[in-house]
């Protein structure tokens, strides 16, 4: 038998139809929170990657996109809690509204790091949307201003998330079967 992606899913937490509905609403409360300005969506690669695209698409004011790469988990599931850049921004952020969009914030320690470096760099405005919040993992606070979910404890695949590189094209949000990174 081949084997598929599907086999190593515990289950699906949130569905395809569940995001599209979620991200539509997502994208209607920024282009109106926005209205009459422009936005530099900052997208954290690689797992925001598939979320930015549909919620860029989901918004109906101007929006210019970059990208910063940062890495705290390797191929592990928690994080290392150090925080390297390893891609910056090609645009300059001074004087722009910046929206920094993740997939998911756990232990909250990318995103502090993101947003106090951002701060930085004296944007005219600064918040943070994220599709998926995992509350029970956070090791420091973090404000967010946009969230598509809250989720349980629980480490999901799915939608630009990965384990070990792998799982990011599945189109919905699903748990993974612990065998699969338990040896
Ligand atoms: O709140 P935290 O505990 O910091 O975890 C969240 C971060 O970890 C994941 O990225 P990862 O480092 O796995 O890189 P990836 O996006 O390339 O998968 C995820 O995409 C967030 O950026
Ligand atoms: O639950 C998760 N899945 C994939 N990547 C992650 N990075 C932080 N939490 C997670
Ligand atoms: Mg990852």
């Amino acid at each position: 038998m081949i084997h598929s992606m599907m086999d190593d899913v515990e289950r699906v937490l949130i569905s395809t139809e569940e995001l599209k509905q979620r991200i539509a609403d997502m994208g209607r409360q920024i282009s109106q929170d926005y209205a009459g300005k422009e936005i530099l969506m900052i997208g954290v690669l690689r797992g925001a990657v598939i979320f930015m695209a549909d919620l860029a698409r989901a918004i109906d004011i101007p929006v210019a996109i970059d990208f910063m790469a940062v890495s705290s988990y390797g191929a592990g599931t928690s994080s290392s809690g150090v925080v390297r850049i390893l891609k910056d921004l090609d645009e300059t952020v001074e004087g722009k509204h910046i929206l920094v969009v993740e997939d998911i914030i756990d232990s909250g320690l990318t995103l502090n790091y993101l947003l106090d470096n951002i701060k930085s760099r004296k944007p005219a405005s600064l918040r943070m949307c994220t599709l998926l919040n995992k509350p029970e993992r956070r090791k420091v606070n973090v404000h967010i201003d946009y969230n598509g979910f809250t989720i349980p404890d629980h480490f999901v695949v799915g939608y630009g998330l990965d384990y070990a590189e792998k799982y990011r094209n599945l189109p919905f949000i699903g748990i993974l079967k612990p065998a699969v990174y338990e040896p």
